[in-house]
């Protein structure tokens, strides 16, 4: 990159230490949120939204649990102004929402402003002007006095026009560009329009200091706010309000430094949707907040559903990324992860149920409408037995012992990575069926009866070996043991160092009973099958079989021959 020094700092930093907030290391409370995904995201759209489609998304944002919507820019096109005038007119704004306009400082926008919103209960009427060096000099090509005056001469036609027309107004003003606005000059510009509107503690003005592009990084940010807010005057009677955006892909930091640095209030967007690279993501936020502990008075808990809607109403994805939104940001892929994530669960559910600490998910899908299944453990080549085993569970119900699941694991990921796939709870439980349970080759059992007799237990089964059908008998201190004692003395096929294990299999219709049995070969290797039949005797002779199939073909032996 060899034209870096075309570069140079556009942002300016106080000059006094301002590093109070380095201080705090968590926000306890939300701010004020507003969003204005009804202008800045609408502004920023392909194809701004049409009436129909700014009602619906108001109504989301109400149902969220919004207080102050920013709904448009009146004065831009008819729409917008329209849009405004059927939320008075039709009463749809709830008596707790405030609506914000916004408005260049020049007479017929400002003019046509009021005329949108007449009548409203509750509006804040939004001007901002730009005061960076880089808009003074190039855009307005005017001195800061110039610049002042606009801010001023905006201030007080807002004024006038609040008194004169019906319904209840309050102000915000905008440096915009405010980051790359020397300080001492947003300071002048604010109290200038400070000084016009005369705000009481009672009735408040917002101060609303943009990071209209974001030039610098968060922390500075951060001491801009925290100077901003030691020196403004009229300090009790103002609401310090941020508007970061996103340009270097570190807005929500931004936000969050500006917060504790003493920003009260905070404008942003749902999925950061926004001018460029977007503007700060209230989701996002909200839920860093949650994940610490703090209610954010927004409701995301069918976040699924929420973004579904906005991506209809905005014709925008949501990166699969995206935090907390994004369709694979509770989804562990790799095998460390998931065998953590598994184990985190299983923990959480014997020993603090109350509590979430499971390593690798800051938050509990369940609370924001995401489901476990398929969503948090998905399985392909880089994944492992916890995970494998885990999502068999969950699907199916079945509960392989430890080494099993090994084994399960290495047939399920050999399957992915020779076909390159992610593979479904279903196929692996297929590859499971299919690797494991039931098994009937080499060696099939047709028939099993038994008798006890004090303590001693015979069996006679009849199979299939070897192409030809064999009747065979052992006797054992149990039905199992009895069955080994007849592959052995029948078949000559020995098992060694067998291990048991039975549950109910839940999951699914009608009850049935699974077996698992691992047996070990002459070399010391061990072998694992599953038997499922509605009984239990049955299941775990047919695990006892399906164990020594998987035996006879992985272990390279060469059973003895038929009647030996
Ligand atoms: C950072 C932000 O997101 S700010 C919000 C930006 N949003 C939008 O612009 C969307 C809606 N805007 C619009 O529809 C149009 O721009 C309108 C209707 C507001 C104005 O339209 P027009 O007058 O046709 O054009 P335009 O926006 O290009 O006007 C530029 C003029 O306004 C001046 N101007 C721009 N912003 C401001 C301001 N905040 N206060 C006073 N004057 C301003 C410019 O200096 C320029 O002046 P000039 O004519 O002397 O050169
Ligand atoms: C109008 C202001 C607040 C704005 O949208 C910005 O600076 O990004």
């Amino acid at each position: 990159m060899k034209n870096a020094n075309k570069y140079t700092r556009q942002y300016f930093l106080p000059d006094e230490p301002c590093f109070d907030w380095t201080r705090r290391d968590r926000l306890d409370h939300p701010p004020i949120w507003c969003s204005v995904d009804l202008r800045d995201g609408n502004q920023a759209l392909i194809v701004p939204m049409n009436l129909e489609e700014k009602l619906a998304y108001f109504q989301l944002l109400v149902e969220i649990g919004f207080k102050e919507i920013e709904v448009g820019f009146p004065a831009a096109s008819d729409t917008e102004f329209e849009f405004v005038r059927t939320l008075i007119e039709r009463n749809l704004v709830p008596d707790d929402v405030t609506i914000q306009v916004l408005t260049q400082s020049r007479d017929h926008i400002i003019e046509r402003t009021f005329e949108a919103i007449r009548g409203a209960k509750r509006a804040i009427v939004h001007l901002y002007n730009s005061t960076s060096v880089a808009q003074r000099e190039q855009v307005f090509r005017a001195d800061k006095d110039e610049i002042v005056r606009i801010a001023v001469t905006g201030a007080e036609q807002i004024r006038d026009l609040a008194r004169q027309t019906p319904g209840n107004f309050f102000f915000q003003y905008s440096p915009e560009s405010f980051t790359g606005t020397e300080l001492d000059f947003a300071l002048e510009i604010c109290n200038a329009v400070l000084d016009v509107w005369q705000p009481t503690p009672e009735r408040k003005v917002i101060i609303n200091l943009p990071a209209t592009v974001e030039l610098s990084m968060p922390h500075v940010y951060a001491s801009q706010i925290e100077y901003m807010g030691k020196h403004l005057a009229w300090r009790d009677a103002i609401v310090l309000s941020v508007h970061p955006h996103n340009d270097r892909g570190t807005g929500v930091a931004a936000a969050e430094l500006a917060m504790l640095a003493g920003a009260e209030r905070l404008e942003g967007t749902l999925f950061g949707n926004g001018e460029r690279t977007g503007n700060v993501d209230i989701v996002t936020l909200a839920l860093n907040l949650y994940s610490h502990g703090v209610d954010p008075g927004l409701d995301f808990s069918n976040l699924p559903a929420i973004q579904a809607r906005v991506e209809a109403l905005t014709k925008m994805q949501v990166s699969k990324r995206h935090p907390y939104a994004g369709e694979l940001v509770f989804t562990a892929f790799s095998g460390s992860h998931q065998d953590a994530i598994a184990k985190g669960m299983k923990w959480r559910e014997e020993k603090s149920p109350e509590h979430w600490t499971v390593p690798y998910l800051p938050i509990d899908p369940k609370d924001i409408g995401r489901e476990y299944e398929g969503d948090i453990i998905r399985i392909n080549s880089q994944s492992g037995k916890g995970g494998i085993g885990y999502v068999l569970e969950q699907s199916h119900g079945f509960d392989l012992p430890p080494k099993m699941r090994e084994q399960l694991g290495y047939a399920v990921k050999r399957v992915s990575d020779r076909e390159q796939k992610e593979l479904s709870a279903d196929e692996i439980a297929e590859i499971f069926m299919r690797e494991f349970v039931n098994l009937a080759e080499p060696l099939d059992l047709v028939e099993l009866t038994g008798t006890d007799a004090k303590g001693m237990h015979r069996v006679r089964a009849t199979v299939v070996w070897q192409g030809q059908q064999v009747e065979i008998e052992g006797a054992g201190n149990g039905r199992l043991d009895a069955l080994c004692h007849a592959l052995e003395e029948g078949l000559g096929i020995r098992v060694a160092n067998l291990t048991y294990k039975e549950h109910a299999l839940e999951v699914g219709s009608g009850s049935r009973a699974v077996a698992y049995i691992s047996v070990d070969d002459e070399k010391g290797n061990t072998h694992y099958g599953c038997g499922v039949d509605t009984d239990i005797m049955e299941a775990s002779a047919k695990a006892l079989v399906s164990a020594v199939n998987r035996m006879l073909v992985h272990s390279g032996e060469v059973p003895l021959a038929v009647g030996k």
